[in-house]
């Protein structure tokens, strides 16, 4: 898989040479790519020489804050954007990003995130890849508002490439962790059975692994429950 992260602070991404990222990446399963979007704003729409490298400018219809202008972005995505690959607006807007959604970017050749600032990116950006018959998807991570798509482009190019396979090293570890089977996952435990007067449960020091896989989803089911119902199945 090809990762390709366009945004104005390209240096945030430095990260991914140190996180699990790093290992993937060497050992070839993901190729990552980051493009500094002010390399696409050395000339105005006219063709004339911009000094200033501007990504953004005013809202039609007035407003707070700044909108970054649809022609840098358009230079950026079309030097970037390969036949196959999806396009990623991370956005308080958008929809929600899950583990399915994860799971089904994994499977992509190539995923490319514009990573907007100010007041986001102008619509007719998303308008025109899809369009043009690109996938293109505007994701959030929750109902909150980060200064850009930065944070939001890292965490989702995590949960992606882990699930790629090859990537983590013990495959399973992926099937029993929250949300893979739509639940959230168990409480875990290790040395020492006792510490600070909390015993490890019984059950985990029984060997009776059928019974103790049976406490596991119980446990799923009673987490879900509580902190998390809107995972649940309807009744009925
Ligand atoms: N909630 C989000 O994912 C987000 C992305 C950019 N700003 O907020």
């Amino acid at each position: 898989m090809r990762i390709d992260l366009i945004t104005i602070f390209p240096e945030f991404f430095s990260v991914l040479d140190v996180s699990l990222l790093g290992k993937a990446r060497q050992a070839e399963l993901v190729q990552t790519r980051v493009h500094d979007l002010r390399d696409y704003a050395a000339f105005k729409a006219d063709g004339s020489p911009d000094v200033h490298r501007t990504v953004d400018d005013a809202p039609f219809g007035g407003g707070a804050g700044m909108v970054m202008k649809p022609d840098v972005w358009g230079k950026a995505i079309d030097d970037v954007l390969e036949p196959g690959g999806v396009l990623v607006i991370p956005s308080p807007a958008g929809t929600l990003f899950t583990q399915a959604l994860a799971a089904d970017l994994a499977t992509a050749p190539q995923l490319v995130f514009a990573c907007g600032r100010y007041e986001g990116i102008d619509a007719r950006v998303a308008e025109h890849y899809a369009a043009a018959g690109h996938r293109v998807l505007e994701v959030s991570l929750g109902d909150y508002v980060l200064n850009g798509g930065e944070v939001a482009a890292f965490a989702m190019t995590e949960a992606v490439t882990r699930l790629i396979p090859g990537f983590m090293g013990n495959a399973q570890s992926i099937v029993e962790e929250s949300h893979a089977d739509g639940l959230l996952e168990y409480p875990s435990y290790t040395r020492p059975a006792t510490w600070r007067g909390h015993d490890v449960p019984d059950i985990l020091l029984s060997g009776h692994h059928a019974r103790i896989e049976e406490w596991r989803h119980e446990q799923q089911l009673q987490r879900t429950r509580t902190r998390r119902p809107d995972l649940l199945p309807p009744e009925g």
